[in-house]
């Protein structure tokens, strides 16, 4: 397919980071410090205070030597779309997936912009495949699905004849005219305008249908369904029969069978029929996609991809490409520290500096074959034997297993009517099919965490391939960040829930890279991220400490006469020196830095408490845990910008928010206590509490500030009565236990 290419299609830019690495390893020593002081004195202060400070900090610093492994040889790419239009005589087919779950959550008109840039990419229109897959089962969204591929017949010939930036309706409509126009011919603003007031048009419609909430069609197949319980449909949107390149590519809805009794495995599922359906109708050898709210903002972004895999140094090793999760019309300066920009920027590069970027979900393309299984050792021995051994494990579908032969031996089919394989189809999404197979255990997207992403990516890189990360400018790919508390709080909880979900598991990487082929400092990259989902028993413990000893007029922090005090202080400013560093390199605010350290500490103590409770319950058998979808906002109502409350936080009835709020008022009454000298024994200076500790109940209070002002506030922006008295019970409980210790 690739012919011999002179040109590389990409580069490995090792970057330059002796200043981080410094920074770096001063924290592991100041670390080390204070471990070894501890330590010291464990005989003199004794006691559990002192042995749970030594427990958490140890914790700290085995998690800053994770750190310190990913930070060590970051790199990043660079790809030359035009070397590969002029190597490559024949660019390989690409099957795109969209998935969406809620018609609420996830309002339609979200989802007919990142089809709508989907179906637009610049890049051969009969290479290309759009599948739908929606576990909402909504004739909504069915609905807004038809009326948008009658406008892709405009916008898309439309975005190629102007090559058009941003192929989003949504984003590229709202520019304003006059920029947008600036030396542009008569012709360009006539359709300009044209492509407006059809897209208002197909707003208007979707909106009237929301609100009716019947679309104004008879829509048997989805008369009276029940969301749980139905079976499945499959509708060929369109077809590009003629295979012609300017053409439309082809669109495929499909909401697949669910039964009450048949777990569903939510995206994983969903991926996995998305798969097998695409199989069997177009069986591209490359897989992109997308959440429903994530666009196309680069529309060479297919051709930034191919660029990775069809270099000729690459071919054979590289699974997937990751791209990196970048957000539109977020709120300035991240107030819930959801946009992760450093974060995301330092597991990217970081990764892609070992073995490769983790698979998080969106904005990938994966191997077809690799998904199916294929290891690296299997390479080159692509015989009949190793196919028929796998695909027995598929599934007792005929024309499945052929299609998967094909995938694996590389062959490519003429294409076939879409329409022909609609039985097969049908039957390749029935909740039974997957019985007695390998689908989401050994292959496909895995079952059993709600991070799918994390654990297929992780099995990938077990079986030895690489992957790499591809950071094109403008950014291939732009999703939505929550855009409030209690949206935030549901996804780091189901994080935190699905990355303790893979800890456990038998998956768990601690031991694979000495019997897989899992780079042995890549699995350190999935323990960082892995265990982050244990943080919040230590930060629990760490937290409540300071409190704990200014009750009982003890410390845990040397005092203010110990030069050991430096330690503490050196570790605290070389960090916030070190992040701090990082956010202004990026291009952020110092606002910005402090909302990201902030929020990391609330959701810690927060979010990832709950997913950690939730994982506790169902190792004890007591609960399943869920995949709880995160509410997209309506691309009208984001952006904020007039909004002059859209930076401050909201809260809800979850109780999430107790813990949260408990914490807050625990520290208030410390505070309090520390400045008045109320503590029992009164306080004699030799043992009592010193500025350590008064100094870290004062961070806290300033980290949940946003809690504080959510105690006075109404309504969204305040706490809710009920979970103020609840977190003040639990706070008093709290307080009375340490005095109870403190008499003895
Ligand atoms: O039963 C379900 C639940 C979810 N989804 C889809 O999964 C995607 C991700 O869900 P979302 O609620 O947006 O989760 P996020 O927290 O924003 O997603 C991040 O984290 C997930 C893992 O927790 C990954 O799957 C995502 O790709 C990644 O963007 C969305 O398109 C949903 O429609 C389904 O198709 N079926
Ligand atoms: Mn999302």
């Amino acid at each position: 397919m690739a012919s011999p290419i002179c040109l590389p299609l990409h580069d490995r830019i090792p970057l330059r980071n002796t200043l981080q690495r410094t920074l770096n390893i001063i924290i592991l020593f100041l670390l080390l410090s204070l471990l070894t002081y501890r330590f010291l004195h464990l005989k003199n202060h004794g006691g559990l205070t002192w042995l749970l400070a030594f427990l958490c900090e140890s914790w700290l610093t085995l998690t800053w030597v994770l750190v310190l492994n990913l930070n060590w040889s970051p790199v990043i790419f660079k790809t030359y779309p035009d070397r590969l239009l002029q190597g490559v005589h024949e660019l390989p087919s690409v099957d795109m997936f969209v998935t969406t779950a809620d018609p609420v959550l996830e309002p339609p008109i979200i989802l007919v912009n990142t089809v709508l840039s989907l179906l637009a990419v610049d890049y051969p229109a009969q290479k290309l495949a759009c599948y739908v897959s929606d576990d909402g089962c909504s004739p909504l969204t069915y609905y807004s699905l038809v009326e948008a591929s009658k406008f892709a017949q405009l916008w898309v010939p439309f975005c190629r004849k102007y090559d058009i930036q941003v192929r989003a309706p949504f984003r590229y409509l709202s520019n304003d005219p006059i920029i947008t126009f600036s030396d542009r011919t008569k012709g360009f603003q006539h359709e300009w305008k044209r492509m407006k007031d059809e897209y208002e048009q197909l707003c208007h419609k979707i909106e009237v249908a929301v609100q009716k909430s019947v679309p104004p069609r008879d829509f048997a197949d989805f008369s009276n369904v029940d969301r749980n319980n139905h079976p499945t449909v499959i509708k060929v949107m369109w077809e590009n029969k003629e295979g012609l390149p300017d053409g439309l590519p082809h669109l495929v809805y499909i909401y697949r069978e669910k039964r009450h009794n048949h777990p569903n495995h939510y995206k994983a599922g969903a991926m996995n029929v998305l798969t097998r359906v695409s199989g069997l109708m177009t069986n591209a050898p490359y897989m992109l996609n997308v959440d429903c709210d994530m666009f196309v903002n680069n529309p060479k972004a297919v051709l930034h991809a191919m660029c990775m895999f069809l270099d000729s140094k690459s071919e054979s090793k590289i699974a997937f490409a990751q791209f990196p999760q970048e957000f539109y019309d977020g709120l300035k300066d991240d107030p819930y520290g959801n946009q992760m920009v450093v974060a995301l920027q330092h597991l990217g590069r970081g990764a892609a500096g070992i073995q490769g970027p983790m698979y998080t979900g969106t904005g990938c393309f994966h191997r077809r074959k690799i998904i199916y299984g294929l290891s690296v050792d299997d390479l080159g021995s692509t015989n009949a034997n190793l196919a028929e051994d796998i695909c027995s494990k598929f599934g007792n579908s005929k024309e499945l297993i052929k299609s998967v032969a094909d995938a694996l031996k590389g062959k490519t089919r003429p294409p076939n009517s879409l329409q022909s394989c609609i039985e097969a189809a049908y039957q390749v999404s029935g909740c039974g099919y997957e019985n007695g197979t390998s689908w989401g255990t050994k292959m496909g997207w895995l079952y059993g965490s709600a991070t799918e992403d994390v654990q297929i990516g992780l099995l990938i890189h077990k079986r030895g391939w690489r992957s790499c990360y591809c950071t094109p400018d403008p950014p291939a790919f732009l999703g939505c960040a929550p855009s409030g508390g209690p949206a935030t709080m549901t996804q780091q909880k189901r994080w935190a829930t699905g990355l303790l979900e893979i800890l456990f598991s038998r998956g768990c990487p601690i031991f694979t890279s000495l019997f897989a082929k899992l780079q042995w400092r890549q699995s350190l990259v999935y323990l960082l991220i892995l265990s982050s989902g244990l943080h919040p028993v230590f930060e629990l413990c760490y937290v409540f400490l300071p409190a704990y000893c200014i009750i009982v007029d003890s410390h845990f922090l040397p005092k203010v006469q110990e030069p050991a005090l430096c330690v503490p202080i050196a570790l605290f400013l070389t960090n916030n020196i070190n992040t701090l560093h990082e956010y202004l390199r990026a291009g952020l605010s110092v606002r910005a830095w402090w909302n990201n350290q902030r929020m990391t500490r609330v959701s810690t103590m927060t979010a990832r408490l709950f997913g950690f409770f939730s994982v506790m319950l169902k190792i004890f058998g007591l609960s399943e845990t869920v995949f709880e979808v995160t509410p997209k906002d309506q691309p009208s109502d984001s952006g904020g910008g007039d909004d002059h409350d859209a930076g401050s936080f909201t809260f809800s009835e979850s109780p999430i928010f107790v813990s949260g709020t408990t914490i807050l008022l625990v520290h208030l009454t410390t505070l309090v206590v520390s400045l008045l000298k109320l503590q029992y024994p009164p306080a004699h200076d030799e043992r009592g509490s010193g500025l350590g500790e008064a100094f870290c109940s004062s961070w806290l209070v300033l980290c949940f500030w946003p809690f504080f002002k959510g105690l006075f506030r109404k309504g969204k922006h305040g706490i809710p009565k009920a979970t103020i008295y609840k977190s003040a019970t639990l706070a008093f409980l709290f307080l009375f236990w340490c005095r109870r210790t403190a008499m003895g």
